[in-house]
């Protein structure tokens, strides 16, 4: 173990901050993040736009952060290339997703690192956090416990803690997990194809219903899909059972080319 690495400078989560509205805050959360060794830094719609010199004047030494930033125009897409995406939010939510406090969180975050994966840590942004769907995107939740009367982090501040207790597992030696080889492990874009495939084939035989409710259905299903532990192949294969029930019964794989 190098000092660098006791001090989280070795590969770590990226963060992606989700709508967020303020330049400061974004180069608050940079700064944090270079302070715990984190360089990753994801943008989802930065309502001013970017880049941003009130970022980067708040970030301070930190502007490489800044200036390394990736923007995107959705979570997915800001997650694409993840295998492991956690939520952050101090809200109780409607979804069947494992919650965590940070040491633990980081906990399951570690090993999945250290076998060579990208993962991510979502923020929301400072006027209403993350949305229920995208949260059901994540396969699990971040939530720091605090004065259950006022729990809500400045958006900043929710960085370094979760940089803060990166660091604590990052200089803790490699630990290494069988079930996580990364060339296994679904990235969010594999997992989300399985998904959307299964969308669209449920959409025409009106499983969707009543039309009101597919929202929560389409969140219960991508939950309980995150959930399972799929392996690439195994999203392949149930790929291939939906592409099979969709063609119809007694179809086999006759006339396939
Ligand atoms: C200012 S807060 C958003 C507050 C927003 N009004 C809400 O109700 O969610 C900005 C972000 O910081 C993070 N955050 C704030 N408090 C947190 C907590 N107690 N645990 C985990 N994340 C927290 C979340 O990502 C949140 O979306």
């Amino acid at each position: 173990m190098t000092d660098k690495r006791k001090y989280g400078l070795g590969p770590g989560p990226v963060i992606v901050l989700v709508d967020p509205q303020m330049g400061e805050n974004i180069g608050a959360a940079a700064r944090a993040m270079l302070n715990f060794g984190l360089t990753g830094l994801r943008l989802v719609r930065p309502r001013d736009g970017w880049p941003n010199p009130k970022a980067g004047a708040m970030a301070a030494g930190a502007s490489s952060v800044v200036d390394n930033a990736r923007v995107f125009d959705s979570v997915e897409d800001a997650t694409a290339d993840c295998t492991y995406v956690l939520a952050t939010t101090a809200r109780q939510r409607e979804l069947y997703l494992p919650v965590y406090e940070p040491e633990d969180a980081m906990a399951e975050v570690k090993p999945r690192i250290d076998s060579g994966q990208t993962c991510a840590i979502l923020f929301g942004g400072e006027k209403s956090g993350l949305n229920t769907n995208d949260i059901s995107l994540c396969h699990g939740i971040l939530t720091v416990p605090l004065n259950p009367d006022f729990s809500s982090l400045n958006l900043g501040q929710a960085v370094l803690l979760a940089a803060w207790e990166w660091s604590k597992v990052a200089g803790k030696g490699e630990r290494f997990d069988s079930r996580m080889d990364a060339a296994e492990v679904p990235t969010q874009a594999d997992t989300d194809g399985l998904i959307n495939h299964l969308f669209a084939e449920l959409e025409p035989s009106g499983f969707f219903f009543p039309p009101e409710k597919r929202e929560v259905m389409e969140r219960n299903i991508r939950t309980t899909i995150k959930r399972a532990g799929f392996t690439r192949a195994d999203t392949q294969l149930m790929r291939g059972i939906v592409k099979a029930l969709a063609r119809g019964r007694g179809m086999g794989r006759r006339g396939e080319s």
